[in-house]
């Protein structure tokens, strides 16, 4: 399948966008698809038994990397219904076994690709170079390569000091069923882990076996976990989580039963984290958006964003399919984002407005994304004129008080598309905001900008 253009169309060359102040933000939206869900999808469809559908798939840059390294090991991948479904021929594992040379996979910055996929070729068997931009080398991945060390026949290592990809891997398959993974800094590997079970089990030629995966220690990101066993679930695979006592901290004990992947057409929920843009848009502008697709019951745990929306004032409205935020006075919370971490940068701009200080806690597995989130967005608010305190685990942000004499600022977003999406809201309050290169939204949102300029009404200006 021919990549999608990366960048928006009308972002080409323009390398820096301004928001423009207005009145309340009205209307009702739909992100497109989900890049945690199409991800865990296209995996489980390109191991799986046949030809299965994933409607509503997002493509994007996180998305396209996943894409291409399936192809790379055989899977097909055909883009249908004017683009919106993608038809995915699983790989033929017999083939993928037999090549004798090395596949060279570049995975970009996408966390949940490389990981997810380290994973999977580890369990599959093969010899495979995972590598993708300067930060994926900086991101960690050790917890995971230490998971796989114990299990895996053959040899697999990280290239980067300090165990950050690239990743080597030559693999005949794992011989062990019983994995233990550290869950403190992502939750990516266990989810890779758990996806990667069914493909070690149901392995051509090989003996039909169940895993059991142990959490040690500290897990973040839950919700992601508890998603991915769900869309396991969809692709036939039988999952159980468990903890392993009474104590809520009690390590989580996961169970794979034997037996591999089911073709499967599978329908992808519109992207929460990308909604949260725009249920902000009318946070902080006293607006009524409307984002439908999305309900209370989605799969995915940033619609919880809304929860902490409604702590804050704002009034929430969940319909069968949609949810519905509007605007009031916004109070200052002390909230724990640590299972809705992507978007605490959201939130931070939220938070600028609101009437007393906001603490965000809980998120110190943030420096560790595609920048540091705690520290380059404590950077980028000082510019708004926010005091901002750093901590280990997050931030306190203290609202905007001389909004009147604020003339502008030009603000940087660290290849970060949450960095660019989230900071250019506040332009929707504050005159001359300008974000740095816009077109890094293309990681999970390329026409980001086109759809929040169609939701506020009003034009944004692009500038080289
Ligand atoms: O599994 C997933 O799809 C994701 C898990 C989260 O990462 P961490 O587990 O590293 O927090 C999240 O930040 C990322 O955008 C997507
Ligand atoms: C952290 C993110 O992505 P990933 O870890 O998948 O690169 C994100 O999309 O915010």
């Amino acid at each position: 399948m021919s990549p999608k253009q990366s960048t928006p169309a009308d972002s080409q060359g323009m390398t820096v966008v301004e928001v423009l102040p207005g009145g309340p933000v009205c209307g009702s939206i739909q992100p497109p698809g989900s890049k945690s869900l199409t991800n865990r999808a296209l995996l489980c469809a390109a191991f799986a038994d046949g030809v299965s559908t994933l409607s509503g798939a997002l493509r994007s840059e996180d998305t396209e990397v996943m894409i291409e390294a399936i192809e790379s090991i055989g899977v097909s991948v055909v883009a249908t219904d004017g683009g919106r479904s993608l038809v995915v021929d699983a790989v033929n594992r017999s083939q993928l076994k037999a090549a004798d040379h090395r596949l060279d996979l570049f995975i970009a910055n996408s966390g949940t690709t490389i990981r997810f996929l380290t994973a999977a070729l580890s369990a599959a068997g093969g010899h495979f170079l995972l590598h993708g931009v300067e930060r994926m080398h900086e991101r960690p991945i050790a917890d995971l390569i230490d998971a796989l060390v114990p299990v895996q026949e053959g040899s697999i290592a990280t290239q980067s000091p300090n165990g950050c990809p690239p990743v080597l891997i030559q693999s005949d398959g794992w011989s062990g069923e019983t994995l233990s993974v550290a869950g403190a800094v992502s939750s990516q590997y266990l989810s890779g882990l758990m996806m990667a079970a069914p493909i070690a089990a149901g392995r051509s030629g090989g003996t039909s076996r169940s895993t059991s995966l142990r959490v040690e220690g500290e897990l973040v990101s839950v919700p992601y976990v508890q998603m991915t066993a769900e869309v396991m679930r969809c692709f036939s695979a039988e999952v159980s989580l468990d903890k392993t006592g009474d104590e809520d901290s009690s390590p989580l004990q996961i169970n794979i039963k034997a037996g591999g992947y089911h073709s499967q057409d599978y329908a992808i929920e519109p992207d929460a984290s990308a909604a949260s843009y725009f249920w902000a848009a009318a946070a902080i502008t006293g607006g009524d958006v409307t984002v439908n697709g999305l309900s209370r019951d989605a799969l995915q745990g940033d619609v919880g964003f809304c929860d902490v929306l409604e702590q804050m004032g704002c009034e929430i409205i969940h319909g069968e399919d949609s949810i519905r935020v509007i605007g009031a006075t916004l109070h200052g919370v002390d909230v724990d984002m640590n299972e809705i971490s992507d978007t605490v940068q959201t939130l931070s701009i939220v938070a600028l407005f609101a009437d007393a200080p906001t603490r965000v806690r809980g998120v110190a597995h943030n420096r560790f994304k595609e920048t540091d989130r705690i520290g380059d967005l404590a950077i980028e608010l000082r510019k708004l004129g926010a005091v901002v305190d750093e901590h280990d685990d997050g931030l306190t942000i203290h609202p905007l008080t001389e909004t009147d004499s604020f003339s502008g600022a030009t603000l940087k977003t660290y290849h970060d598309h949450r960095m660019a999406m989230s900071l250019s809201l506040a332009g929707l309050r504050l005159p001359g905001v300008k974000i740095l290169d816009p077109a890094c939204t293309s990681k999970t949102y390329p026409e980001y900008f086109a759809d929040l300029e169609q939701l506020i009404g009003r034009a944004h200006h692009w500038s080289n």
